[in-house]
């Protein structure tokens, strides 16, 4: 049966995106395809489908019913041509730059980026012959600067983890293609409900489908979407040779995910508010010296507060903060919650709290975290599903235990 996808609301894409496998039964949810290997008619089948003279599947690491459905629903919801799903973040964002560099090449890359982004990056990729500039994406002049005759990709995050530093994507799409280099924006912080990078320029988007997109903190996964050539040239190069493809038990969970993202991020974005006015009361009652979230630090950057009306359909739920005691303050603090969980990772339905400079970017090196600005008294909180002042209650606790 024809399915009329176009026209169709995100909030009903997440729902029905993507071409469920066949099911003889009629399954209101497609089948998990749970096998490694798929049998053919005849040896000449079999050799037809690996020539490519035939369509059909042959290995889920070189594709899968159930996580073909999910590549496609996010392709849909990013409005990208197609998707390829990743066994993590981290291996879509590897398999993705990776299809388009070779020795010799360059890369320039925002300097605020996940702390495994910059290790991939400034670490591994060194390593074998790919150098990499990393800037301040908010001065388009130091980013113009950085291009060189070999930059082949730029990179970005945006809101930038971990203090949501935002970046004009459009303006720094049109300076990479002015050097016929694809732009790539990783967009787990927004997701495609509050953010589509692809209308801004994007060639490629990354998500890590472990954060908002399952939603459930039970998965591991990545995401890339694009133009259908680039996709093809990622699953069938770096993805299918280095081994990172998504499992069809991760991508049936990240389907049943995606049917409520809409109304979760709602949520997310509605309680993040609530606990943003929160922690602007103690950044007035001085524990707090400098509070990050998009739109709220208007002095610094009204730049921010253009871009979060032009390329963002809300702030998102992630908030960061500098405790005004440094990194003693921000120990105690974390150790003092007791509803919120003192983890790394974010976009769970429960709050999640954790310390950059000594977790999540503790990759980086002391230059490149001073450079993207992450002190020791930095905290992140990512605001969950919990009721919101269930969560200011225990930040409440947590704080005046420090008086
Ligand atoms: C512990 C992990 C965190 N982040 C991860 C992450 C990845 C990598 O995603 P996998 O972890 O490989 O699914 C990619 N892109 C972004 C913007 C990310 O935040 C974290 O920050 O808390």
């Amino acid at each position: 049966m024809h399915k009329p996808t176009a026209g169709w609301h995100a909030d009903t894409i997440a729902i029905h995106g993507g071409d469920a496998p066949q099911d003889p039964h009629g399954a209101l949810v497609a089948p998990l395809y749970q096998t490694s290997t798929f049998v053919f008619d005849s040896t000449h089948q079999g050799g037809q489908r690996f020539a490519g003279e035939e369509a059909g599947y042959i290995y889920s690491r070189l594709g899968n019913p159930t996580v073909n459905q999910l590549e496609q629903r996010i392709a849909e919801l990013e409005g990208m041509q197609a998707g390829a799903a990743a066994a993590t973040g981290m291996g879509a964002v590897a398999a993705t730059m990776m299809a388009f560099l070779q020795q010799g090449d360059h890369v320039v890359a925002s300097d605020a980026i996940y702390g495994c982004s910059f290790a991939l990056f400034d670490h591994l990729f060194r390593r074998f012959g790919v150098d990499v500039s990393f800037v301040d994406m908010s001065d388009l002049e130091q980013t113009k600067a950085a291009f060189r005759d070999n930059t082949q990709l730029v990179f970005l995050e945006t809101p930038a983890n971990p203090h949501l530093k935002l970046v004009d994507i459009a303006a720094v799409s049109k300076l990479a293609h002015q050097h016929k280099a694809r732009l790539v924006v990783d967009n787990t912080f927004m997701t495609p409900l509050l953010q589509r990078p692809g209308e801004f320029g994007a060639d490629l988007v990354v998500h890590s489908a472990t954060k908002y997109l399952n939603g459930h903190g039970d998965v591991v996964a990545g995401l890339v979407t694009g133009r259908s050539e680039d996709i093809e040239l990622i699953k069938f190069t770096t993805l299918k040779d280095m081994g990172a493809t998504m499992s069809p038990h991760d991508a049936w969970l990240i389907l049943r995910g995606l049917k409520t993202l809409p109304v979760r991020m709602q949520r997310h974005c509605e309680n993040a508010l609530a606990v943003v006015a929160f922690l602007q009361e103690m950044q007035q009652a001085g524990m707090i010296s400098r509070l990050y979230f998009p739109g709220v630090n208007q002095d610094e950057q009204s730049h921010e507060s253009d871009l979060l009306q032009t390329q963002m359909k809300a702030a998102g739920a992630v908030i960061a903060f500098d405790m005004t005691g440094g990194f003693r303050a921000a120990t105690r603090l974390l150790d003092q919650l007791s509803m919120i969980k003192l983890a790394v990772s974010l976009g769970d339905a429960e709050s999640l709290i954790q310390h950059p400079a000594s977790m999540t970017h503790s990759p980086l090196t002391p230059e490149a975290r001073a450079a993207a600005g992450i002190g020791d008294g930095l905290v992140r909180l990512s605001v969950g599903l919990e009721h919101a002042d269930d969560i200011i209650t225990d930040l409440r606790q947590a704080f005046t235990s420090l008086k």
